[in-house]
């Protein structure tokens, strides 16, 4: 028993975490509650990198915090509830993961999710990030809310408006994408999935999400048709997951998962190490497409180099072109949302 903890936390720990030696960082979870919140929260206490857990949401927070506090790990954990709260779990704060907002049903796209109800998670993301301009200028946000392709748009507009905004430190997640290429290819090569790599590039919904299976290592003979199956199968991970719960929300535990990896990558370059992950941030790798996803290299200010698309397939430029409508479409609605509000 003991011995099988043992090893799950250490590869836990191999995964996620390198950079125990660091400074003593603080990280807040937003919507710490959620489906997202909760995993993604016990997941930020495993890591040695965090010292300082702030816990936030609007509503049954103090459990969770009190919960996941008993875990013997060094991050000191509190819970924030409400409003009134927001200023306390934010001082200080190194890096910012924001998973607060609502989840899809059957038949919703993600864009849905701008719209619904008064562009709630428009607004919810717009408030959060306000108060993170306001109380920790200096941290890296994680935006994981969708319509994340708008959210980030969002929150780069806030912070210009308080006059605080670094395009560095403000990185929409799009690792369950990557996450879902590589099981999904793992899988149909029969290879060793942590032997995979692969980059998706663009945003995150739809036909926004290209996976570079060109550029996957290892490399394939595949047929196109197979290469079309993967990407498609890439592009509707969420809509997979959102059937199969019925209902009951979305990728919560792989988006945990995913969340945590990116944030570990985030605190590895603020401590100075090389970390390179894909993620959706302002960017100028495709002419007329100011937020895009592609492969960044983080380092102690957030994003330092951000890399350009690379060689591609026929059927890859194919999919760069189809893209681009919809995602500056959904860019140009986050960025009109907050100017007129
Ligand atoms: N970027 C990505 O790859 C993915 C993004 N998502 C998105 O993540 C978001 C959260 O999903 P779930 O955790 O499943 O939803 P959930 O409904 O289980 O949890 C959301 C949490 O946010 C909280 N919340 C709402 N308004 C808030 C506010 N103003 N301040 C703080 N907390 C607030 C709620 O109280 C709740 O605890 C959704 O928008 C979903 O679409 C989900 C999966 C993948
Ligand atoms: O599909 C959704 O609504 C949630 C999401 O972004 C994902 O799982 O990739």
């Amino acid at each position: 028993m003991f011995s099988t903890g043992s090893k799950l936390v250490a590869a836990l720990a191999r995964g996620m975490a390198t950079s125990a030696r660091g400074k003593e960082r603080k990280v807040a979870v937003l919507g710490a509650a959620g489906g997202i919140g909760q995993p993604l929260s016990l997941l930020m206490k495993m890591n040695p990198a965090v010292s300082q857990l702030s816990l936030y949401d609007v509503a049954n927070v103090k459990g969770v915090a009190a919960d996941i506090s008993h875990v013997n790990t060094k991050a000191v954990t509190a819970g924030y509830e409400g409003p009134d709260a927001l200023a306390d779990a934010l001082k200080g704060c190194d890096l910012v993961i924001i998973p607060a907002g609502v989840p899809r049903k059957p038949g919703m796209t993600r864009d849905d999710l701008f719209k619904a109800s008064r562009a709630i998670n428009a607004g919810i993301v717009k408030g959060l990030v306000e108060a993170c301009g306001k109380y920790c200028p200096g941290a890296i946000l994680n935006i994981i809310s969708n319509p994340v392709n708008s959210t980030v748009p969002i929150a780069a507009e806030t912070l210009k408006k308080l006059g605080v905004y670094d395009a560095r430190k403000v990185l929409g997640v799009t690792t369950l994408d990557v996450v879902r290429a590589k099981t999904f290819y793992a899988d149909k090569l029969g290879v060793d999935v942590a032997s995979v790599d692969i980059p998706v590039v663009g945003g995150h919904a739809g036909i926004t999400i290209l996976p570079l299976f060109s550029q996957a290592t290892p490399g394939h003979s595949l047929k196109a048709e197979d290469i079309n199956a993967l990407t498609k199968r890439t592009q509707d991970g969420g809509t997979e997951v959102v059937l199969a719960k019925a209902g009951k929300g979305s990728a919560t535990l792989s988006m945990a998962y995913a969340a945590a990896l990116f944030a570990d990558a985030c605190l590895r370059g603020l401590n100075g190490q090389v970390a390179t992950e894909c993620a959706y941030v302002e960017s100028s790798v495709e002419p007329d497409v100011p937020f895009f996803a592609s492969r960044v290299k983080l380092s102690t200010e957030g994003v330092e180099t951000i890399h350009p698309v690379g060689s591609l397939s026929k059927y890859e430029k194919d999919g760069l072109d189809a893209l681009k409508p919809e995602l500056i479409a959904s860019i140009e609605k986050g960025v009109q949302f907050v100017q007129s509000a």
